[in-house]
């Protein structure tokens, strides 16, 4: 019997996860997010990784850490999470009108008494398009607050649905946390995170 902890303070994985009907705790790692990788895929699996590493520190017995790193893609160029307006006006004017790549790292380190700890680091990908967004629907989704902390400067979950004309993959994936590949990986390594 595992303890399934996610090592993230994101209230939308913590939500995701629940909803899915896994039983866990949380466990917030303040692991620095830097990185030296440059492709969309090594990014987020290192920052994802360092998550996870972070929490494995303080965890004993048998535990299953599920982390997560989510960054917006535009022309293969990262967008994090804007510090300030202007940066999300940069980010919102860039996404309009456009394709992008919304990739999501996902690291899990299981842990089992007396073995050697097992670890899976993987991500999902998936597109989503953006309508034209004029002047005042970008001045008006930043005053919001919506965009300041979500990689790419919005929330597809919240107020900037209205703006979303399409969407390829894992909607959860965009949101933040891909279950449905999160559920499926595990399965292969014969762990049902739904029994647990
Ligand atoms: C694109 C997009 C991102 N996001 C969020 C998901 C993540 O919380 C955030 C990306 O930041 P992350 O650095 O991946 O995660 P975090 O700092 O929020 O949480 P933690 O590191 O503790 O796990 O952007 C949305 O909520 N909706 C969206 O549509």
């Amino acid at each position: 019997m595992y303890k399934i902890i996610l090592a993230s303070g994101s209230p939308r994985r913590r939500e995701i996860l629940e909803q899915a009907g896994v039983k866990f705790e949380i466990k917030v790692s303040n692991a620095e997010e830097i990185t030296d990788k440059t492709n969309p895929s090594d990014m987020v699996e290192e920052l994802a990784r360092l998550k996870a590493e972070a929490i494995k520190k303080e965890a004993e017995g048998d535990f299953l850490i599920i982390s997560a790193d989510t960054l917006v893609f535009l022309d293969g160029k990262p967008l994090g999470k804007p510090r300030n307006s202007e940066e999300a006006y940069h980010m919102l004017k860039l996404l309009s009108g456009r394709k992008h790549e919304v990739y999501t790292g996902v690291a899990i380190v299981i842990g089992e008494k007396e073995k050697t700890e097992k670890r899976l680091v993987f991500h999902q990908m998936s597109r989503v398009e953006v309508e034209t967004l004029t002047e005042e629907q970008i001045e008006s989704y930043i005053a919001t607050g919506e965009p300041f902390d979500k990689a790419g400067a919005y929330a597809i979950q919240g107020r900037f649905a209205v703006h979303i004309s399409g969407i390829e993959g894992e909607y959860n994936n965009i949101v933040g946390l891909p279950i449905a590949k999160i559920y499926h990986e595990l399965l292969k390594e014969g762990i049902d995170i739904l029994k647990k």
